[in-house]
């Protein structure tokens, strides 16, 4: 019978296979560590024992001498078990966050670009590892979304992230790794503690363990009850924000300042989460908040890495900040697939009233007048008014001139807002 720390193990790795969908491979995240090379050999005998396609994939860093060490030990491992290995060379790009972070973000754009669609990757993830992530965020000062840690499964880009022994404690990983006289390779910055995570794992948890020996479990624990109080306050949140919605990426400014502070905080983050943007760091968010009531005309912009919020109309965007344009004009046959500088324009002219004069694209400058069917000469500026176009999206409108009329005026790349008497533009289908 197998001593018991394996069956536990084994369990857990059972009880994830029951849930992944049948037909499609697992893959195992394999760095080469202990934990990583211990999942890969236990999920070796649950897949063969239930008839499963296993493989796995190590993403080589490239940041460190041992890479290629831990590279050969994935490939050594993968033959000896039988398990088809994929490695994935990555460039990892520190710049603006520490390397650690970019390492993961490469990682995991790898691991998403790799492995098919459908398909379930499990990550060796254990107790300890989740509650070091729970004090980094508390030292953060993060709220519940920081706090809840890693989920044990969550879905990206159709494919399933699952980590079955994040309830396991890393000396049961270490005692099974002895019972099965494992090799692996031992990572040498995982002793340099001046990265905040060795620095814990090694210095903060051991002296919190001597005095509170459940420590790691109640941390681990902790991030269980954030991370379920997140999921119902996201389902709440989620619902609240839908009554403020006033446009795609836009909420009621003036609905949202009637809400309690907190709520109004909550309310913002999660909008930034819906649009995939970064979350405001507290002192840009209070300055937003106080700013809700700003007078309609005012231009209130608040920025942060990653992302910005403007107030308009009694209305607040959240958005990508735009990178300032500089001055472009080209001529234009009309039928050319047209690149701007922020993307296709996706139309070309069908059908002009003076097919022989010249066409050219620029930016709105300001001053165009466009002959509408059925309602006469109009000033672009009047019409954009009209639209209730914000400022910012009417400077990175494009304008199709003849001469010194304006023919067409397109939002890039699928909205044609106007287009003149006697002009047909059609959209341009993108090749199959
Ligand atoms: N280079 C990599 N290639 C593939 N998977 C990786 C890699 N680095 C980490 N992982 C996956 O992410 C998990 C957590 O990473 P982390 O950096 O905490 O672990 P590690 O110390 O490198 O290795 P291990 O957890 O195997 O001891 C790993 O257990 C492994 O499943």
């Amino acid at each position: 019978m197998a001593p018991q720390p394996l069956n536990t193990l084994q369990r857990l790795l059972n009880d994830a296979l029951a849930e992944t969908p049948p037909g499609r491979s697992i893959w195992v995240a394999l760095s080469g560590g202990l934990d990583s090379c211990l999942l890969l050999a236990l999920a070796a005998r649950a897949c063969e024992q239930a008839d499963r396609h296993l493989r796995a994939i190590h993403i080589n860093h490239g940041l460190q001498a041992a890479a290629q060490s831990f590279e050969a030990h994935c490939r050594d491992m993968c033959v000896r078990l039988n398990v088809p290995l994929t490695v994935v060379n990555v460039t990892v790009d520190a710049q603006g966050e520490g390397i650690e972070g970019a390492a993961r973000n490469a990682r995991y754009e790898a691991f998403l670009a790799t492995i098919p669609t459908g398909d379930t990757l499990w990550l060796a993830q254990h107790q300890d590892d989740q509650a070091e992530t729970f004090l980094l965020a508390a030292l953060r000062g993060s709220g519940l979304r920081g706090l809840a840690g890693m989920p044990y499964r969550r879905e990206a880009q159709s494919t399933t992230l699952v980590r079955p022994w994040l309830s396991v404690h890393r000396a049961e990983l270490e005692a099974a790794a002895g019972l099965l006289e494992l090799r692996w390779c031992e990572d040498p910055t995982n002793q340099d503690i001046r990265f905040d995570r060795n620095r814990l794992r090694h210095r903060i948890l051991p002296a919190l363990r001597e005095r509170w020996p459940t420590a790691v479990a109640a941390l681990a624990n902790s991030a269980t009850n954030a991370g379920d109080a997140d999921a119902v306050l996201s389902e709440y949140l989620a619902a609240e924000l839908n009554e403020l919605v006033t446009g795609e990426g836009q909420i009621d400014a003036s609905a949202l300042s009637q809400r309690s502070r907190p709520r109004q905080r909550l309310l913002v983050r999660t909008l930034c989460q819906q649009q995939g943007l970064p979350t405001p760091p507290q002192k840009r968010l209070e300055s937003l908040l106080d700013q809700l009531n700003a007078k309609a005309g005012a231009a209130v912009c608040v920025e942060w890495p990653g992302a910005q919020a403007r107030l308009w109309r009694q209305r607040l965007y959240l958005m990508v900040p735009f990178e300032a344009l500089s001055s472009w004009e080209v001529s234009w046959d009309g039928q050319t697939p047209l690149e701007t500088p922020i993307g296709p324009l996706g139309w070309q002219v069908a059908s002009l009233q003076e097919p022989s004069q010249p066409l050219r694209a620029t930016w709105r400058q300001g001053g165009e007048v466009i002959q509408l069917p059925k309602r006469g000469r109009r000033d672009l500026k009047r019409l954009l008014q009209e639209a209730d176009m914000p400022p910012w999206e009417r400077q990175r409108l494009v304008v199709i001139m003849q001469g010194e009329a304006c023919i067409g005026v397109v939002c890039p790349p699928a909205q044609l807002l106007w287009q003149a008497e006697g002009v047909c533009f059609t959209r341009l289908t993108s090749p199959a």
